[in-house]
């Protein structure tokens, strides 16, 4: 793993940037996306610039269950405001949260996923260590799958809600095995309270308990962190 520390968030956002610019450059193609708040500096820098994904593809790594592409909780909703809006691309993908046939949904997204090998993939981290919605003990050799969310999940992302109460109890989430197959990744993590997540997933035990920690086997990662994330790191990046 490629492991940059920087100052904050906005200089992560500056870094993340650099490389997105230069998988552009290398003739990337396909950009799997996240939401959450993470990348959302990247995603500012991104706007900000030239950069054109107008001949690009994205493909989202998860979506709530049961909400509307155009409520304003939907992950396709931020990606709309905080990227699309402003940076066009050929075409987008994210899984439906209204699919009536949720099995029929999975297999869908697992098509599209095949059908466009992703280039470059951005993650956030769980502070439980999770990515995408692959929580702890998730099976590492999964696609596409219909997560039950965890309390650890749900209280983080009620932030995002107005209470608790109306944080959807379960997602879609591209799998652990989808994620390792994209031919680069980009972990950003940001604030203390994701420190013990960033320390397993660099220094502990390559275990299905922290999903990130998965990572480790993967031979092209760049890790962008603050100095709050790396607090508890015992190497010096
Ligand atoms: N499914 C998302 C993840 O993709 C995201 O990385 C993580 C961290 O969120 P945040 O970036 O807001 O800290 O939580 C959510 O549950």
């Amino acid at each position: 793993m490629k492991v940059i520390v920087v100052k904050d968030q906005a200089a992560g956002g500056k870094e993340g940037f650099k490389v997105f610019k230069n998988a552009l450059d290398n003739g990337a193609k396909v950009f799997g996306l996240a939401t959450g708040s993470t990348p959302v500096t990247t995603y500012k820098e991104i706007v900000n610039s030239d950069l054109d994904f107008s001949d690009c593809t994205s493909v989202n790594l998860d979506e709530y269950v049961g909400i509307a592409p155009d409520n304003d909780q939907s992950y396709k909703y931020f990606m709309q405001t905080h990227l699309f809006n402003d940076k066009p691309f050929k075409e987008s993908f994210l899984p439906n949260g209204l699919a009536s046939d949720p099995e029929a949904e999975v297999k869908r997204y697992d098509k599209v996923i095949d059908e466009h090998p992703i280039d470059l993939q951005i993650l956030g981290i769980g502070r439980n260590g999770h990515i995408g919605f692959n929580e702890p003990g998730t099976p590492r050799d999964i696609t596409t799958h219909v997560v039950d969310l965890t309390e650890s999940t749900i209280e983080a992302n009620a932030r995002f809600f107005a209470s608790e109460n109306d944080v959807p109890k379960q997602a879609f989430s591209m799998g652990l095995a989808s994620i390792m197959k994209s031919k680069h990744l980009l972990l950003e993590a940001f604030g203390e309270n994701k420190a013990d997540a960033v320390k397993g997933m660099i220094e502990g035990p390559d275990t299905p308990e922290l999903p990130a920690s998965i990572l480790q086997n993967h031979p092209d990662v760049t890790v962008i962190i603050d100095e709050a994330a790396a607090s508890k790191l015992s190497k010096k990046y």
